[in-house]
């Protein structure tokens, strides 16, 4: 695995954070070192996704990356059917992503596509992730982009939300923060490198309080919301579309 060291350079401090070659060739090893959890919530993802997808649908992975998840989940499928469609508009990362699926079997499974989540056409879909994504969409899309996802959703079908978040009081979100650069710290980024990727990040990743995620939810028609996990910022939902009636 390659070791991040992109904002060891001084460069890097006057560019805006971009998911490009560079970003793409360490990725892992920048997830690892700065989501906590990050593996922990793909398992679960994985566990959740397994449970909830139906035979028949389609399962959405928005913001894939270079397919953690998909490789996971295709890993653990074995020979079940499944359908999975999995949209990044960032070529570097899905050319790893075609590269990890053509050594493994049955990765026909999944479709790769290179393009804005916000113009993806989705339908009959059981499963919807979306890791880290959310909080890299312009504010003004992301109420319809939500909306889109529930409307693809078939009855009892899930959409598994994950994103930085930040507290909506200042002095807890100080304690986020200082947690969290405490984390960086202790997985050996520098505070040159913390400092120089949160100027890269400002107004790119933009997060949003726990409390605006639960209302967005809320008004797509979501009515069962759950945090399954939890790290100060890092916060995993799961919404569930009810079935009308009998409940899931
Ligand atoms: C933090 S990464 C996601 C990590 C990944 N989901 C995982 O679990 O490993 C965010 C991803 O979203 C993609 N992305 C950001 N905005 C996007 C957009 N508007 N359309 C498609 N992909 C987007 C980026 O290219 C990047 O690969
Ligand atoms: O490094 C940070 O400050 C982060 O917020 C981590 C984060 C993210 O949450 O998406 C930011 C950029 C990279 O995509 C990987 C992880």
């Amino acid at each position: 695995m390659e070791v991040d060291t992109i904002f060891t350079s001084e460069e890097s401090a006057s560019s805006p954070f971009a998911f490009n070659a560079s970003v793409a060739a360490v990725f892992d090893d920048m997830l690892n070192r700065s989501v906590p959890l990050y593996r922990e919530a793909l398992t679960l993802q994985m566990k959740l996704a397994n449970r909830f997808y139906l035979p028949g649908t389609r399962m959405y992975d928005l913001g894939c990356s270079h397919g953690n998840f998909g490789v996971g989940f295709l890993e653990a499928a074995g020979d079940r059917d499944f359908s999975m469609v999995a949209v990044d508009n960032s070529k570097p990362m899905l050319e790893i992503y075609e590269k990890r699926l053509s050594v493994r079997r049955g990765s026909g499974r999944i479709q790769l596509c290179c393009e804005d989540i916000s113009t993806t056409p989705m339908e009959e879909a059981s499963v919807v992730v979306m890791n880290l994504t959310l909080q890299f969409l312009p504010l003004a899309m992301r109420d319809e982009i939500i909306g889109r996802v529930y409307q693809a959703l078939v009855p009892g079908g899930i959409l598994l939300l994950t994103e930085k978040v930040v507290h909506k009081n200042a002095f807890l979100a100080d304690i986020q923060q200082e947690s969290y650069y405490g984390f960086k710290a202790a997985n050996g980024y520098s505070s040159l490198e913390i400092s120089r990727k949160r100027e890269a990040l400002e107004n790119v990743l933009v997060p949003e309080t726990l409390e605006a995620h639960q209302e967005r939810l809320g008004k797509s028609g979501f009515s069962m919301v759950e945090i399954y996990l939890k790290w100060f910022h890092f916060t995993s939902f799961l919404a569930v579309k009810e079935k009308k009636q009998c409940g899931v």
